[in-house]
């Protein structure tokens, strides 16, 4: 089992789906769920990451019922300010309440040629507001039958990382999300997943400080389901899951929560 002191985070990035009003009947959805099997939430932590969009419609559900769920985005500029269409800044985010935000997900790393010096610049922006940034890296297929994951990902990570000072790099969250299993059906096994993860907190302890690496939190993410999230989960270097597709699902996703519950046994 992971560090009990690191508390586990299940985040579901909804990616470009669900628009505002179909945002409150989920998150009211799986409010609900959560509550009715008494998930505790200082346990295991629960975030959504809308589109922007729906943001405001998710703050004002979450601050009105007095929600444990907390909530982030998907993207955050570089700039502060200013003259750039259509980008979203981190003190914008911030005063909607945000917890996180997803820095350099393989989608905008792939369609938007994002790098790992712009993941950078997003993770230190939101680390500046106050944001955490939850910073995604991951090989794709053909880096994995090379048998490089671990060396393409620590580059990542170091890249993503650079100049942060410890105190700032303690709060981030990394998520390993393999390109290949990114909705594809193709899970990692549990050992792919502890491979990487272990290898991404080892570079921690070398790059920054032990403490730092005991206390960042490392997701894995791709193609969770209900009923993978319980195996990956018991890997000692896997703090919690960044879930896609099975996040729209409010059964699926209120499982992946509930692993705790649902290993133990307990009705589902
Ligand atoms: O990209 C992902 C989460 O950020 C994973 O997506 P899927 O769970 O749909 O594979």
């Amino acid at each position: 089992m992971a560090d009990t002191t690191r508390t586990p985070l299940m985040a579901g990035n909804w990616k470009m789906n669900i628009n505002h009003v179909e945002a409150v009947h989920l998150v009211q959805k799986l409010s609900w769920t959560l509550q009715d099997k008494k998930h505790d939430f200082e346990r295991v932590e629960v975030a959504v990451l809308p589109p922007f969009t729906d943001l405001r419609s998710v703050q004002t559900l979450v601050d009105g019922d007095r929600m444990k769920i907390v909530y982030g985005a998907q993207d955050i500029s570089v700039h502060d300010e200013g003259a750039y269409t259509g980008e979203i800044s981190a003190a914008m985010l911030s005063k909607l309440g945000c917890s996180y935000v997803l820095a350099g997900h393989s989608e905008r790393r792939q369609y938007h040629n994002e790098d790992d010096a712009t993941v950078n610049a997003k993770a230190t922006k939101a680390l500046a507001a106050g944001i955490t940034p939850i910073v995604c890296v991951g090989e794709g297929l053909e880096v994995r039958k090379e048998g490089r994951q671990v060396e393409h990902t620590l580059a990542q990570v170091d890249g993503a990382l650079a100049g942060l000072k410890p105190d700032d790099a303690r709060k981030v969250v990394i998520a390993y999300e393999p390109v290949w299993a990114i909705g594809t059906g193709e899970v990692a096994t549990p050992e792919d997943a502890q491979e990487v993860c272990a290898a991404i907190r080892g570079r921690l302890e070398e790059t920054i400080s032990p403490a730092v690496a005991d206390s960042v939190r490392i997701l894995y993410g791709g193609s969770v389901k209900m009923a993978s999230a319980g195996g990956i989960m018991s890997q000692p270097d896997v703090d919690g899951c960044l879930v896609g597709g099975a996040s729209l699902k409010v059964d699926e996703f209120a499982g992946i929560c509930r692993y705790l519950d649902l290993q133990l046994g307990y009705s589902s």
